[in-house]
């Protein structure tokens, strides 16, 4: 035995929980409720936000299909690259086609979809950054759900309907799935 052995870790194996629905379906707000409960398990975690990611590879948006397709291609891939050395990755990012969750799902070993449930009607309500007013006064033309077509998960892993289920109630949904395949 080594005089000096390693200090106890207790790392818990690193996955990608992708949180896909319309914008203001509440996304970020279940990420937040999340991110400490995937901590708490061991995990090192690193949110990847599309906003936040948008204003690092393309600082004025124009959210073109064109443009979509390499956003979302270059997520997955830093995404997946986080997840082999280690980092539990949450996408937090509408990712309006099917398809580009799936090239996540196809790059990442350990990969979770959830659907976060909001029907378009209470998503224009909450609408906290207006993105949906700019899209009715006809000052974008890009918003999905409203715009542009949203392509809502067929088979998630989990799914949060946000009508009924409060945000942390929502992340425990998530965690379970979490440790159901990392057992
Ligand atoms: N003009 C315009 N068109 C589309 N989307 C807009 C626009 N302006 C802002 N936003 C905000 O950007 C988020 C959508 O980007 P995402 O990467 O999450 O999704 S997608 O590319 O639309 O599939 C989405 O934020 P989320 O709330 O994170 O989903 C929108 O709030
Ligand atoms: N059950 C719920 N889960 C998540 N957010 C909710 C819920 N009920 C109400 N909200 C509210 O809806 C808004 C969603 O905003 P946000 O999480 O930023 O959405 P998104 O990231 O999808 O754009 C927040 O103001 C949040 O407090």
């Amino acid at each position: 035995m080594s005089d000096h052995p390693s200090p106890i870790t207790h790392h818990h194996p690193a996955l990608a929980i992708w949180l896909t629905g319309l914008p203001a379906s509440g996304k970020s707000t279940i990420a937040a409720a999340l991110k400490p409960k995937l901590e708490a398990l061991g995990c090192t975690v690193e949110v990847l936000e599309s906003d936040a990611v948008r204003r690092l590879l393309t600082p004025t948006p124009t959210y073109s299909e064109q443009e979509r397709d390499l956003f979302y291609r270059a997520l997955a891939f830093m995404g997946a690259r986080l997840v082999a050395h280690g980092v539990t990755v949450i996408f937090d990012a509408t990712a309006t086609k099917r398809a580009y969750r799936d090239c996540a799902r196809s790059l990442i070993p350990k990969f979770i979809e959830v659907a976060i449930e909001c029907p378009l009607e209470l998503a224009i309500q909450r609408d906290y950054k207006g993105t949906y007013q700019r899209g009715q006064r006809g000052e974008t033309s890009t918003v999905p759900g409203l715009q542009s077509p949203y392509e809502p998960p067929l088979n998630p892993e989990v799914r949060v309907d946000t009508r009924k289920v409060e945000a942390d109630a929502g992340a425990r949904m998530i965690m379970q799935v979490v440790k159901d395949i990392t057992l």
